[in-house]
């Protein structure tokens, strides 16, 4: 076999608490995905140190020959890079409070990604994210950017049409997470011994069909387990009883009551929050919230070990977890780099592939992936039911994008009452206002 020519890379967001969990899994994935620089992006010097001093030592005592730079400066990080892995939490964890907790004031679901606080995180995010394409454009004109910083969906729209012509792909983590759980269900072992096909926007869609490679239909198998447990599994179950987060499994055992309004497809989780909002909030505190839990645990588990792995100038292997989940960013690089046509869940302009569908809307589907970029594979027509919420959701989405391009204050009160998480125009209003008030360092002026 030739050997296969390494990358440059550029984590953008070098201080995320996923970023450990990424370098030790693009090392271990070195074989099919040749790395020669591996640089870290940030606009927090202090935050990101922290995580780059501890993957520095790790990388250097393991490969050497990988060159390593952790910095702030954009002309540094992104010059000569030919992917820019982009996971920016803009407001950091400071902001997902918030975000959380202020619709939680009005009975109203706080969350990350759904609902006002999407919104709200959708705002911040725009700029940011541009601001990488922007960066990427100017040093590494040849380069992709990777994306997978929240909210994702709007994020999507936005660079579909802030920069219609840059390279850059958007995706999601969750299918791959519930898609894992299913091979558990079915006794399989790796995801590519099942063939799925999904539709939907992103953290708001649905399976319709799942196949093993000899074409057996494994819908029913699923729907029957589903029906009783939800996506929850035993791996889930134990590993929750070690880190003590049970929060994850709360949401796949949920999956079992919106899977019961549409038994011919199997529901992404997060439909939840669109679904069963008042359940949701009633077991939500709502003085703390998944920011409060991520903070007390995640952030301050990541951060302690980075710190004790400089401190003893050694790494064992076991203060920090392999994300052996997010090597869907390592499928789609070697899919573009490589050409290997890998069949991947990607968030891209419909163009007809939903044809009862805003050919304009983003939309997560499987795709063919080559060097030249992705190839949405064929839908069809999707039911009135799915159809009503997606156009719903869209219209929120899209709302959000008008709202930060036009500084329009209208708009985005619109894209707020729109949400099916938010019972009124006047609840709408008061969340925004509360929102605008705490997010002005963030959002462009809204008149
Ligand atoms: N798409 C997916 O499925 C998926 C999965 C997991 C996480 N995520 C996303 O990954 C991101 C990181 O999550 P986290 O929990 O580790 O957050 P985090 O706060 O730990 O890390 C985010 C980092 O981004 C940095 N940052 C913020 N604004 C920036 C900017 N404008 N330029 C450069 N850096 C900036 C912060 O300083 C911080 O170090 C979030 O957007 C999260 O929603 C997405
Ligand atoms: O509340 P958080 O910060 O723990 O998670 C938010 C992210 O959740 C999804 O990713 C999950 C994944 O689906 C889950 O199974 C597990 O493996 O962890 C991942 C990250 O926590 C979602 O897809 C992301 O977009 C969210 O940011
Ligand atoms: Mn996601």
């Amino acid at each position: 076999m030739n050997t296969l020519e390494k990358s440059s890379v550029v984590i953008a967001g070098g201080g995320s608490t996923y970023t450990p969990g990424i370098i030790l899994m693009l090392l271990d994935h070195l074989d099919r995905f040749p790395l020669r620089k591996i640089k870290f992006y940030d606009n927090d010097e202090e935050r990101q140190k922290v995580i780059a001093d501890a993957c520095e030592l790790i990388i250097h005592k393991n490969h050497p020959e990988i060159e390593f730079l952790a910095t702030c400066n954009p002309e540094e990080a992104f010059t000569d890079v030919d992917f820019v892995m982009a996971h920016i939490r803009v407001g950091k964890y400071k902001m997902r409070e918030l975000d959380e907790k202020i619709p939680m004031k009005y009975g109203v679901v706080g969350q990350e990604t759904c609902g006002p606080g999407g919104i709200a995180y959708g705002m911040r995010s725009i700029q940011g994210v541009l601001d990488l394409v922007d960066y990427m454009e100017k040093y590494s004109p040849n380069a992709w950017l990777l994306n997978y910083s929240n909210p994702a969906a709007i994020v999507a729209e936005a660079m579909r049409r802030l920069r219609p012509h840059s390279k850059i792909l958007n995706i999601c983590d969750m299918p791959i997470s519930i898609e894992n759980n299913m091979l558990e269900i079915l006794g399989f072992e790796k995801r590519s011994d099942i063939v799925t096909k999904y539709y939907g926007l992103n953290h708001f869609g649905w399976w319709y069909d799942v196949r093993d490679k000899e074409g057996n239909d494994l819908m029913p198998k699923l729907k029957e387990y589903v029906k009783e447990n939800g996506y929850l599994v035993q791996s889930d179950i134990d590993s929750a009883k070690q880190h003590g987060d049970n929060s994850w499994n709360e949401t796949y055992k949920m999956a079992k009551d919106i899977y019961a309004i549409d038994p011919d497809t199997l529901p992404n989780t997060y439909l939840k929050y669109y679904l069963l909002p008042d359940t949701v909030v009633e077991h939500t505190d709502p003085n703390y919230t998944r920011a409060n839990q991520v903070m007390d645990t995640r952030e301050k588990e990541v951060f302690t070990a980075c710190r004790q792995i400089v401190e003893k100038n050694e790494f064992r292997g076991d203060e920090l977890s392999l994300d052996e989940h997010a090597s869907y960013i390592v499928d789609l690089a070697t899919a573009l780099k490589f050409n290997t046509y890998a069949r991947m869940l990607l968030i891209v302009e419909n163009n007809g592939i939903i044809e009862n569908f805003d050919k304009t809307a983003m939309v997560e589907v499987p795709c063919l992936v080559s060097s030249a970029g992705p190839e949405p594979l064929f839908v069809g027509t999707i039911p009135t039911f799915q159809k009503g919420m997606m156009e719903e959701q869209v219209a929120v989405e899209k709302l959000v994008v008008d709202a930060w391009m036009e500084g329009s204050y209208q708009k985005l009160w619109q894209a707020i009452a729109l949400s099916k998480t938010v019972p009124s125009v006047t609840v709408a209003k008061q969340i925004l206002d509360d929102l605008y008030e705490v997010n002005k360092a963030y959002w462009p002026e809204l008149k």
